[in-house]
């Protein structure tokens, strides 16, 4: 019975008659079928669901079928459509995912995969065209004055001081003639505007004796003065101006004289007072005194390295010092914090340093080496030695040595160490939690957001601001001593939507009962701007890493040119060797802006001693020049980078590959007129960077050929003058293209992060 209704509802789904085959499908699941019937009535019910609009209840039904059969793909797929068509594509990828993991090779699911990358692109094009989104540094960056900045104005206060920067410039004055002086100011004016500015600064200096009182003439002639690097006597005329009788351009002259002088702090006074008094609006002050403060914070972090960090309209960015070659290294950088990413917690590794401390048996297995006598030969004499020192008060943490023990346990783990914390059981039972479950967004924690990560922020702020309060004789530390420990997180942007802190409540249900918990001066109550402001700073920061050095890499190296161990390496398969990787911030390489033609790549790295990561250069870069990274896998198409960077990052990529890149391999990137099938570029899907899709008419027409020749280019960017031209192939390779660029997977790029669709993002400027 129940057999034949479902093959009538079967005929009307062929038919698309959704509704009846719906009503035929519910007698039968009413009927109480076998299981086989149930099973394939729940999976035509949910594509009838999914045909009507109605994405609960088809969702609903896919979830049965996965829970009836997990073992095929059909319940995954099915799963997977329905999350697409409710814009949850984090989700359905990680339903595609599942099924894939069953069947690689499930065609219907790959099919379903570039829908869902069409259905991506199209709604952020719809939704987002032409909106920019993208955050305007000046304005959001804060002026707020730094912690501990109050001491340093103080030491500076006391260089204005004993240099005489801010003594009265003296001046003859005799008879006050203000029309002799109106003219003797205007020739200055010539003489200056004609660039002879030594005659000019005479004619200031005639002027002034003649109008002593004249704050315009003494601002223009500190102006010639910065210009002729007399800064300290271009800081006394400005200086001579009353502090009242100051305009907002006055200010922003004696800021910018000041950091001329090296006295930042009191140059970002000045030129805090010249925003506020231009309520704003001028943006260069504003910009000035972002630039100032980034010197004043970075310069210590980037010297001996051939950049420094600037600030540009997309805020602080990585700048070449001098010239740099393709296959320099730029420089190297440490982790400010960083944690062992859950999926692979299992490879040991120290929690301190990031070092691996693998054992040969961890890696060829302790059978094989007992079996094989050349192997434990060369194990016993080759491997690295290394130490595994325990916590002793808790069986969390593994050190390589007595020093990370004593480190770890002074900069973030007392306080989470479970001898000392009674609640920190909930962070390691959080993420067995996280590591046994697997939807996306306990997926998501499993990577950059380890809440391990999180937590250390606040341990390592609790310990430092401990510190300070102990170095004061105190137990508990006072507001300015917490604000003082929280600074080295300060140079990490946080930018994202607020209330998303909402979706992830039990996590910071976990923080806060930590940090409630944590010893005497190191307890603190986290609020929920707080837990957001930090996840946001790891989202747009995060960076992976791990140990490029480790222990199986070292012993290959050793046994590389011993004749008698080199048949050892077959022993190893490169593509499967146990890596403890680690999510990070590091402060220099978070200062990277995206291009999807970057000039440089980020690796693993040794900086001082430990893991950590190194830039090379990818192309030779001129000093002055910005240097960029890229955030995502560059091989893929415009249209896709620009949605997955606003999606991650939340801005429209405007870089000069995507200024000279068609809107798309089948449309025309200066007439924007759709090509024919079989003219559409041919793309390399995977090949990075080799091949650029640049169709386009200006090129055609440069060389005399009319729009519709329908031309491409090969060729390696940006040397866009020596590609030749090509015939189309009419390959329609479009979206070919592995989706293993979707969150973070590819160790190379940034920690993708999926879920900050948004329209109202809020800055953290505090964080
Ligand atoms: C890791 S930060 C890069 C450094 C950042 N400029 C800062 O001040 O911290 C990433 C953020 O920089 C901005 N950004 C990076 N590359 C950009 C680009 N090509 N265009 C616009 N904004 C960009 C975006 O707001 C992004 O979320």
């Amino acid at each position: 019975m129940s057999q034949s209704i479902l093959e009538e509802g079967n005929k009307f789904l062929l038919a698309e008659n959704y509704k009846a085959a719906l009503s035929s499908y519910n007698v039968v699941l009413s009927s109480k079928p076998d299981a086989e019937t149930q099973i394939q009535s729940l999976q035509k019910r949910s594509q009838c669901y999914l045909a009507l609009g109605d994405i609960d209840h088809a969702i609903e039904d896919a979830l049965e079928v996965i829970k009836s059969n997990p073992d095929i793909t059909d319940g995954y797929t099915l799963h997977g459509k329905a999350l697409t068509k409710a814009n949850r594509f984090e989700d359905a990828l990680m339903a595609f995912r599942k099924g894939l993991e069953i069947d690689p090779n499930d065609k219907v699911i790959t099919e379903n995969l570039r829908e869902m990358q069409k259905a991506i692109v199209s709604s952020y094009e719809k939704k987002e065209k032409g909106k920019d989104m993208s955050y305007n540094a000046v304005n959001l960056c804060s002026q707020e004055p730094y912690p501990g900045d109050d001491e340093l104005a103080e030491y500076e206060r006391e260089i204005i001081e004993l240099k005489g920067y801010n003594k009265l410039p003296s001046v003859y004055c005799g008879m006050p003639d203000p029309e002799l002086a109106l003219k003797y100011l205007q020739l200055a004016r010539k003489e200056n505007k004609a660039g002879n500015l030594t005659t000019a600064l005479k004619s200031y200096e005639i002027s002034l004796e003649k109008d002593p009182l004249n704050f315009d003439t003494w601002t223009e002639k500190a102006a010639i003065l910065q210009k002729l690097e007399r800064h300290g006597d271009a800081f006394q005329c400005v200086s001579a101006v009353p502090a009242e009788c100051r305009s907002a351009d006055i200010w922003k002259l004696g800021g910018s004289i000041l950091s001329d002088l090296d006295l930042p702090v009191t140059s970002e006074t000045w030129l805090r007072r010249a925003t506020q008094l231009s309520q704003r609006k001028d943006i260069e002050a504003a910009t000035l005194f972002q630039k100032v403060r980034v010197h004043r914070l970075y310069d210590p972090l980037t010297k001996g390295t051939k950049v420094r960090i600037d600030f540009t309209e997309y805020g602080r960015a990585v700048v070449a010092k001098e010239d740099v070659k393709a296959g320099d290294i730029i420089f190297t950088d440490q982790p400010t914090v960083f944690a062992q990413l859950l999926q692979n917690m299992n490879v040991l590794a120290c929690p301190n340093c990031a070092k691996s401390l693998m054992s040969p048996q961890d890696y060829f297995g302790a059978p094989v080496i007992k079996k094989n006598k050349n192997l434990k030969a060369a194990v016993d004499k080759y491997w690295p030695r290394l130490s595994r020192v325990p916590c002793t008060g808790c069986n969390e943490e593994t050190y390589c040595s007595e020093q990370c023990r004593e480190e770890a346990w002074n900069n973030y783990h007392e306080p989470l160490c479970p001898s000392i914390n009674s609640k920190v059981h909930l962070l390691y039972d959080l993420c067995k939690k996280i590591r046994e479950t697997s939807n996306s967004d306990q997926s998501l924690w499993c990577g950059s957001f380890s809440p391990v990560m999180m937590a250390r922020i606040w341990a390592s702020i609790a310990c430092h601001a401990k510190r300070l309060a102990k170095e004061s004789g105190h137990t508990v530390p006072t507001q300015a001593q917490w604000a003082l420990a929280k600074t080295p997180y300060r140079r990490f942007i946080a930018y994202g939507v607020p209330g998303m802190g909402k979706s992830y409540a039990g996590i910071y249900q976990v923080m806060r009962d930590i940090f409630n918990a944590a010893p005497e001066g190191m307890s603190c109550d986290i609020s929920l701007r707080d837990f957001e402001g930090r996840y946001f700073q790891l989202a747009c920061n995060v960076q992976c890493f791990s140990d490029g050095c480790n222990p199986l890499h070292c012993f290959l190296k050793s046994i590389a040119d011993k004749q008698q161990y080199a048949h050892l390496s077959n022993l190893v398969d490169p593509d499967n060797v146990p890596e403890a990787n680690f999510a990070g911030v590091f402060p220099v390489q978070a200062c990277f802006n995206h291009s999807c033609a970057n000039t440089a790549e980020v690796m693993d790295g040794v900086c001082n001693g430990r893991p950590g990561i190194q830039v090379r250069a990818r192309m030779d870069v001129k000093a002055g020049n910005e240097i960029f990274t890229t955030y995502i896998d560059t091989s893929i198409l415009k249209r896709e980078r620009r949605a997955l960077l606003f999606r991650g990052y939340n801005f429209w990529c405007n870089c000069l590959r995507c200024q000279y890149e068609g809107e798309g391999p089948e449309i025309c990137a200066n007439c924007e007129t759709k090509a024919p099938e079989g003219k559409h570029a041919k793309r390399s899907p995977g090949k990075p960077d080799t091949r650029l899709f640049a169709q386009n008419s200006i090129s055609a027409s440069n060389q005399g050929l009319p729009c519709d020749v329908w031309l491409y280019r090969l060729g390696s960017f940006p040397d866009f003058s020596e590609i030749p031209f090509f015939e189309p192939s009419g390959q329609k390779e479009l979206h070919s293209f592995s989706f293993s660029f979707f969150l973070f997977l590819s160790f190379s790029f940034r920690l993708s992060l999926f879920f900050s669709l948004s329209f109202s993002l809020a800055h953290f400027p505090c964080f």
